[in-house]
């Protein structure tokens, strides 16, 4: 059995909003192996980047509050003080962003900012740090190191910027990488040869990835597990084989059906109907997606909805999914989900 690097447990992440707190993650629980790719999947708003955040514990402090477990290694980050997160911060778990334009620094040297974090994790000489950060570099597929090694940010694409974000994250080799929607600002061919740079880090390295989208298209071919995240609750997790040939709760298979395929090309694409509800204003007391399938009906839903194990590592929230079809744009019914 593989090793957990990661094991959440009920985490909670809340947000000040007008001085009561608000839950964005809400009791989350699940672990991420050594070589293992976990995708957390949702739309917009469903809390993954919260999620992410937690985990780094990158939140202002001041207006959120984190409760339950994030275990790296068997030791519970929630709860060590600030200066013990940092040491764990870019050594043991590294972190992608979506836009690197906006994570690196315009004003610093793609050189600078790789040594930046040598420099706080290790005791390597000048010498070392460069020669570490030109094998970063090719590491990463950058095709000239020793000039982009000089370069600042805005003069590289932004594929090259988001190897170059990747090269940062894996410097001091960290057990986990959360890749936070990596690929989103990428053009398509771009975003397929980052996902496969990753894959390939992964396989040498062995570290974990959690990879967050809100594409489940990306994830088929990379993931070995997804968590999908529907209004701060996990509501279908399970291998990928479980997912894309069994997927159980209506929103997974609401997602897998809106993926443009060579199936449904010719067709109008399923669209989700309405929105994720804000912190706010949600019904934390009923089955969350409810409101988006009108037509199931209401005694279909469990109250309080549970995860339930469906198969072993395979988990659906709600009872819903026994009952679900869906409605094309039409109005007709497909029942088994996925036309
Ligand atoms: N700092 C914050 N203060 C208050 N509310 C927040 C804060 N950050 C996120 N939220 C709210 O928490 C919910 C989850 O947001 P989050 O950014 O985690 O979603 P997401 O799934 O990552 O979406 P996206 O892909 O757009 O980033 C949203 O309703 C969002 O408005």
């Amino acid at each position: 059995m593989k090793k957990p690097i990661l094991q959440i447990e009920n985490l909670t992440t809340s947000f000040k909003i007008k001085d009561k707190y608000y839950m964005a993650v809400d009791h989350v629980s699940f672990s991420v192996s050594e070589n293992e790719i976990v995708a957390v999947v949702g739309e917009s708003g469903c809390g993954k980047s919260a999620l992410a955040l937690s985990i780094m514990r990158l939140h202002n402090n001041q207006r959120t509050k984190i409760e339950g477990e994030i275990k790296y290694k068997e030791r519970n980050i929630v709860s060590i003080t600030e200066a013990q997160m940092n040491k764990v911060r870019g050594k043991d778990i590294g972190i992608i962003f979506q836009e690197p334009l906006t994570a690196l620094n315009p004003l610093m040297t793609v050189g600078d900012q790789i040594e930046e974090n040598l420099t706080f994790h290790t005791k390597l000489s000048k010498e070392k740090k460069r020669l570490r950060t030109l094998e970063l570099l090719t590491q990463v597929g950058i095709p000239f190191p020793t000039r982009t090694y000089k370069q600042f940010p805005h003069e590289l694409s932004g594929g090259m910027r988001q190897r170059v974000m990747i090269s940062i994250a894996i410097a001091c080799n960290p057990s986990l990488v959360i890749a936070d929607e990596p690929t989103t600002a990428l053009d398509v061919t771009i975003q397929a040869q980052i996902l496969e740079l990753l894959q390939s880090i992964q396989k040498e390295t062995k570290m974990g990835i959690i990879l967050i989208t809100h594409d489940l298209s990306v994830v088929a071919e990379v993931a070995d597990r997804i968590v999908v995240m529907y209004a701060g609750q996990v509501v279908e997790i399970g291998t990928v084989k479980q997912i894309f040939a069994k997927p159980l709760h209506p929103y997974t298979r609401s997602l897998l059906n809106s993926i443009p395929s060579a199936v449904t090309n010719k067709q109008r694409l399923h669209v989700i109907e309405g929105i994720v509800p804000s912190i706010v204003n949600m019904n934390r007391d009923s089955c969350r997606f409810s409101p988006r399938i009108p037509w199931i009906p209401r005694h279909a839903h469990e109250e309080s909805p549970e995860l339930h194990e469906v198969a072993p590592d395979h988990l659906v929230r709600c009872t819903c999914y026994k009952h679900f079809y869906f409605q094309d744009h039409r109005g007709v019914k497909i029942t088994n989900g996925i036309t």
